[in-house]
């Protein structure tokens, strides 16, 4: 048995070796010749997964150990054969650690209280979930959106529009599809209250970076359209910009790599389900008050400083990402 791995797959040297032959890439070089005679392919987000990788060769599994799978043709892969799965919730966690020490900063920056705002999400899967348990705890009042939940369990989500017009701070947690691309736009910024901050750790293209230079609001972003080469202005006015790393913590990463094994083993008949990368820190998942979140998150995570870091060397965006030092979670 064959496998390719994007090397960049933290945990996962030498777990595989006793069952396979393993090929460890960097995600963006995997070409159609490395993946022919392979039966699985462990990804990240850097190997665009479609017929012009994958036709033709023996790949029964796309195995990505990330939450987000838009680099994946799962059309394709459905309509041939091959299993995909994805890390869904795996970093959830530090995505919300990434959220929080944003809401630290502006409360800071700007001199208010969470009971003087309404946060609104928009995607409430596992992110969007976790983000609005712990700001209804820190006293926000919480909007959510989320079209494909309400319509299956009418749980009092509000539309869009509705949810923009409300929030002081809108915050998108959706994966990209069709549905998702832009869902940020003229229109909907429009509706908006001027100043208010729209927040985007879920995918670039979900928001229109040029509707949003226009649009007298605020932003602090994540990800960012046509990554790496970000629009310098959207850059410089955000009131934070990281590249893209909003999920990097070493738990969510842990969880990644170990769901990708776990998916190989039921798949392929390997003695490793329920394996998990040993040397990593357990997640220690608890409630966590506002005035504890701010005393403590910057010693953790110093979200000003990183951004700064950003703005200073845009070329850097990638090389940011690929020398990260995974966050610890520590709620
Ligand atoms: O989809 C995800 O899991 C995250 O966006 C992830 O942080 C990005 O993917 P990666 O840098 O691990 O390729």
């Amino acid at each position: 048995m064959k496998i390719i791995a994007d090397s960049a797959i933290p945990f996962l040297k030498g777990v595989l070796e006793p069952f396979a032959e393993v090929r460890y890439l960097p995600g963006k070089a995997i070409s159609a010749a490395d993946v022919r005679d392979a039966d699985a392919l462990l990804t990240r987000t850097r190997t665009r997964c479609d017929a012009a990788l994958l036709a033709g060769s023996r790949v029964r599994l796309v195995a990505t150990a990330t939450i987000g799978f838009d680099h994946i043709d799962t059309a394709w892969c459905a309509a041939h054969g091959i299993t995909v799965t994805t890390a869904a919730g795996c970093n959830a966690r530090g995505v919300l650690q990434w959220v929080a020490a944003a809401l630290v900063h502006l409360s800071r920056t700007q001199g208010w209280q969470p009971a003087e705002r309404t946060l609104g999400v928009v995607g409430v899967g596992h992110v969007g979930s976790l983000v609005k348990t712990y700001a209804e705890a820190w006293g926000f009042r919480v909007l959510c959106c989320d079209p494909p939940r309400e319509e299956r369990e009418r749980c009092g989500f509000l539309p869009l529009e509705e949810v923009a017009r409300q929030a002081d701070i809108l915050t998108f947690h959706t994966p990209l599809d069709d549905t998702t691309r832009r869902m940020a736009g003229e229109e909907l910024f429009r509706r908006m209250k001027p100043g208010a901050v729209v927040m985007n750790s879920s995918r670039g293209e979900v928001v229109d970076g040029a509707a949003l230079l226009r649009s007298g609001l605020e932003w602090a972003l994540d990800v960012w359209e046509h990554e790496p080469d970000l629009n310098p202005e959207l850059l410089g006015k955000a009131l934070l910009a990281t590249p893209h790393i909003a999920g990097y913590s070493e738990q969510g990463k842990a969880n990644a790599t170990a769901m990708s094994v776990a998916a190989l083993a039921h798949c392929f008949g390997l003695p490793l389900e329920g394996w998990y990368p040993p040397e990593a820190a357990p997640s220690v998942p608890r409630p966590i008050a506002w005035q504890e979140l701010c005393d403590t998150i910057g010693g953790v995570y110093d979200i000003g400083a990183e951004s700064r870091r950003l703005k200073e060397h845009p070329g850097d965006f990638e090389s940011l990402r690929d020398r990260y030092a995974y966050r610890r979670e520590y709620f």
